[in-house]
């Protein structure tokens, strides 16, 4: 029988509260040469990994430019997050002002102390709140329906951004044996220290053979790893700010989870004049993560 406790121990091992720092002895680092299990990984090339011991896992370290990290970024917050054809967790609850009065708009602007309206039962809150806490995810592309676990009529979806799709389908196609994917959905995961993604396998899509990217940006985490049942024991490897991870091969059907997301460790080329911009992204993880949807 299955036994759930396993990857469930090592998700306890490393969540703890906001700021505190787990023990990172057993932790691997693409980083650092010492770290725990780095003999695991093959390098295929400078910066590129294939980690042994779950087969079809590609780590692309330090992959994307800062100019390119910031420009998803402003992407996001002011394109993106202004257009209500991307669901976001929030647009259940509340009622968003769109366009160019959009929550991070009004945040930017000097306004983050407005109250935005709830669809009742939820209460009004602060912009400050929705953009530094209850932000949680936005969809681009084909829209994942989180209620029913499908994705709707794809005529119905507002086109994947294209910057993002052609750098992750140049990756795609130069390091897996997938030229034609196509990225065509991708859910952004916002996360502040303290906040978790529990353990899981991505089933929705119609081909669970093609690749899954994630791509990370702010804080690093600590990003558990298995196989494909709980029983497995994760791997925990540290992610950091421009690290890409490719799940081809037996990954992509493979349990993961987000326990841990390390406070303090934003990269300085994140920074700007902008004292707005600074206060969210140091406390910010952003992870793009992009499947292609429909069976070619
Ligand atoms: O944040 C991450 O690195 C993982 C996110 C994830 O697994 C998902 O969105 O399905
Ligand atoms: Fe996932």
């Amino acid at each position: 029988m299955e036994n759930v406790n396993v990857f469930r121990a090592q998700e306890k091992r490393y969540k703890c509260p906001g700021d505190q720092v787990p023990d990172m002895s057993e932790v691997l680092d693409t980083k650092d040469p010492n770290s725990y299990g780095f003999d695991c990984l093959q390098a295929i090339q400078p910066d590129v990994f294939m980690y042994t011991k779950v087969p079809g896992l590609i780590i692309l370290r330090n992959c994307v430019s800062p100019e390119l990290q910031k420009h998803l970024l402003e992407e996001i917050m002011f394109g993106q997050l202004q257009d209500a054809k991307n669901k976001t967790n929030l647009s259940p609850f509340h009622k968003l002002p769109l366009v160019t009065d959009s929550i991070w708009r009004r945040y930017y602007n000097g306004k983050e102390s407005d109250l935005v309206e709830g669809i009742p039962p939820t209460k009004p809150i602060t912009v400050d709140r929705l953009i530094q806490k209850k932000l949680r995810w936005i969809t681009l592309g084909e829209q994942y329906d989180w209620t029913e676990k499908v994705y709707p009529d794809p005529s119905l979806s507002p086109p994947f951004p294209k910057t993002l799709a052609k750098f992750v389908e140049d990756l795609v196609q130069k390091y897996t044996d997938f030229p034609n994917w196509k990225a065509e959905a991708a859910i952004v995961n916002f996360y502040s220290p303290g906040d978790t993604l529990s353990a899981h396998v991505d089933e929705s899509e119609e081909d669970l053979t093609l690749p899954l990217i994630s791509l990370s940006i702010g804080l690093d985490c600590i990003y558990l790893i298995g196989g494909s049942s709980r029983s497995e024991v994760p791997t925990a490897l540290r992610l950091h700010s421009g690290d890409v991870v490719i799940m081809t091969g037996l990954s992509r059907q493979a349990f993961h989870a987000v326990p841990k997301i390390l406070a303090s460790t934003t990269p300085s080329y994140l920074l700007t004049e902008n004292d707005k911009w600074n206060r969210w992204i140091q406390t910010k993880r952003i992870n793009f993560n992009i499947r292609q949807v429909r069976n070619s």
